[in-house]
């Protein structure tokens, strides 16, 4: 891995710095002079791929993170043993799926739950079009997604490969996170946006002597001036433990416009009595689906109690 070090006679100074890759303890810091092998300072965890942190250089482009800065944004997962930070200050969450494997909308719906909550916009991408033919599934993925394009997410349909133009528009400003399941083509699609990316997964791969293709860290990379997309390692599982009821029932932008109509100011539209939400499903105003899926989400909460023994006031 190259690193490059040109802030002169900066020892001992705090430098701010942008975390662009995030290796189990060691991260890379970008500066606006050079890119940093760092470490953290202590014990403190927690930082990752995207941070704004201050940083002590040491050695030769060598230095400690000391400090991080107030995040706009954090993107993670959590079950109830354990949070996976994935990305920090990113704006705008590009969620691919594709023709094949098969496409896993619960996951969708999850992520763009997690977007909501930290205000992170989010773009739905079916990769690998070209397949289509050999993938009747991949029909029923189009189908689907006319759903989500219903609800106002930006959906693009495209091949990684060989066309992703219609993705360039979007990026810019914005700090991209790729996420989706393994194989769905998110490390493909930054290849062909950032061809140098390709690079840098190549000597990481063997720095790392994974020998694998498959993303095993969080790396940012900059489209242009003002862009930049971070990679990250495919999932299949996404927990939402860190969300309460209140902003379970946000993360789904249907049912916003029900949510203050309850009897129950604390409704959390499972039972209760006068719950707008439930009626207006019953009433085929959105689909029942999403409130099928809000209903496992909110029953899966840590804390959660089960109806029977909450008293409803
Ligand atoms: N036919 C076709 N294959 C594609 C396309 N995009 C990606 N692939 C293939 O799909 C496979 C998986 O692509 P990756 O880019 O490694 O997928 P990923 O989502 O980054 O996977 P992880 O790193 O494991 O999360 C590779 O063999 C790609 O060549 C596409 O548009 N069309
Ligand atoms: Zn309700």
């Amino acid at each position: 891995m190259k690193v490059k070090h040109t802030d002169k006679n900066k020892l001992n100074t705090l430098l701010i710095g942008r975390v662009v890759a995030a290796y189990g303890r060691h991260f890379e810091v970008e500066t606006a002079h050079a890119v940093y092998s760092c470490v953290v300072r202590g014990k403190r965890k927690g930082v990752v791929c995207g941070d704004l942190v201050e940083m002590l250089p040491t050695t030769a482009g060598q230095g400690i993170i000391e400090i991080i800065l107030p995040r706009s944004s954090l993107f993670y997962r959590s079950d109830h043993f354990r949070e996976k930070l994935i990305a920090a200050n990113v704006t705008q969450l590009i969620f691919v799926l594709a023709v094949t494997p098969t496409c896993n909308f619960e996951l969708l719906d999850r992520c763009l739950i997690v977007a909501e909550d930290q205000g992170i916009r989010s773009l739905i991408v079916l990769n690998k079009i070209d397949l289509l033919d050999q993938h009747p599934a991949g029909q029923a993925a189009v189908q689907k997604l006319m759903f989500y394009r219903e609800l106002g997410y930006t959906v693009l349909e495209i091949s990684a490969e060989t066309n992703a133009q219609s993705l360039v528009p979007l990026l810019a400003g914005q700090i991209s996170l790729l996420a989706g399941q393994s194989g769905v083509g998110k490390s493909t699609l930054l290849n062909t946006l950032i061809p140098s990316a390709q690079q840098a997964v190549e000597e990481i791969s063997e720095a790392l002597d994974s020998g694998r293709h498959t993303t095993t860290h969080a790396r940012l990379f900059h489209f242009d001036a003002n862009s930049s997309m971070i990679d990250s390692p495919g999932f299949q599982e996404f927990g939402v433990q860190q969300l309460d009821a209140t902003s379970l029932a946000w993360g789904f932008v249907e049912f916003r416009p029900f949510l203050q109509q309850c009897r129950f100011r604390n409704c959390r539209h499972i039972i209760e009595p006068g719950c707008e939400l439930r009626q207006a499903a019953q009433d085929g105003l959105f689909d029942a689906r999403r409130l099928t899926v809000y209903h496992k989400l909110v029953r899966g909460i840590k804390d959660f109690i089960p109806e029977r023994n909450k008293s409803i006031r």
